[in-house]
């Protein structure tokens, strides 16, 4: 009577509860595995593992060998313990790297370069003329304003746009690539090219913000690179004022404070590492 009340309790059949035959799996040659569709033979024995009474004794641990206590623990368990990995790799990253001009993005990806391997840092493609120190093919590619025009023509670009009376464009084949091969993509784009790829990839990519600790100090540094004109300083700086506030739009913040490069390159690490450790993964498609 109390059986049967388990029974219907427990939603089982009363057969369940009997004994199961004695049916070891391998290593033990020259006996068949006890069903022919693995899947469903383990999620079985998974549901039921906590019921099923031991049908062979187990050796004290201290006393037996690792694979004598494997196979007693799979025999008693009714399958075997499958090598195959618990979970899954991650997927490729695609991590949008924006913020202020001069807020330092260049610079820590310069450095995560350096710090962090299976990254593809793609490299844009621009109408700019070549600053001093910048290699082609490495920074920037660098071509003329029609060259540009040609690749927009035959969208070959993920997202372009006139920053600062130059184009700039992400080239689409080259993310392509590096995603197939397992890398994660790194992106920087100004403010306007991060809230196009927000719309292109909605939550399926990472949006992280790149900030100076205070005002002054993004001015500060944008005076220090000496690549700008007055006339230049002065659009970035009071352009900047407005980009702050985009900040709500992104999934991260990286405060990169005066002197604090390597932190900042930290904080950009331990958010890629959040991400690959995430259960639902982001999926980016191109
Ligand atoms: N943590 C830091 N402390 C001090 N100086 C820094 C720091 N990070 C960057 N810099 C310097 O600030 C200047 C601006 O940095 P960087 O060129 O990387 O900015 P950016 O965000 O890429 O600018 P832009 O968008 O205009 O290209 C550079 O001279 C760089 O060396």
């Amino acid at each position: 009577m109390f059986r049967r009340f388990l029974c219907t309790f427990l939603h089982l059949q009363p057969l369940i509860l009997r004994p199961k035959p004695f049916k070891p799996t391998s290593p033990i040659p020259n006996l068949k595995p006890i069903s022919p569709f693995p899947q469903i033979r383990r999620l079985s024995s998974q549901m039921g593992d906590f019921r099923r009474p031991i049908s062979v004794p187990i050796p004290a641990v201290e006393k037996a060998g690792r694979s004598e206590l494997l196979r007693a623990l799979e025999t008693s368990l009714g399958s075997g313990f499958s090598p195959d990995p618990l979970w899954h790799n991650p997927n490729p990253l695609i991590i949008v790297v924006s913020g202020p001009s001069g807020v330092g993005k260049d610079a820590l990806i310069k450095k995560l370069r350096e710090t962090r391997e299976g990254l593809h840092f793609v490299v844009t493609a621009t109408s700019r003329e070549m600053r001093p120190g910048e290699v082609h093919g490495k920074d920037y590619y660098f071509v003329s304003k029609d060259e540009f025009l040609g690749m927009v023509e035959r969208d070959e670009l993920l997202e372009y746009a006139l920053v600062y009376g130059d184009y700039k464009g992400i080239p689409k084949q080259q993310i392509r690539e590096f995603m197939a091969r397992g890398f994660d993509i790194v992106l920087r784009v100004d403010i306007q090219g991060a809230e196009t790829l927000r719309k292109i990839f909605g939550q399926s990519a990472v949006f992280v913000f790149v900030m100076a600790e205070s005002e002054v100090k993004l001015v500060e540094r944008l005076i220090g690179r000496k690549t700008e004109t007055k006339e230049a300083l002065l659009v970035r700086v009071a352009t900047a004022r407005e980009e702050v506030k985009h900040v709500k739009n992104f999934d991260y913040v990286v405060v990169n404070a005066e002197g604090k490069l390597d932190n900042a390159v930290k904080l950009m690490e331990s958010i890629i590492d959040a991400e690959k450790a995430k259960v639902l993964q982001r999926n980016a498609v191109i």
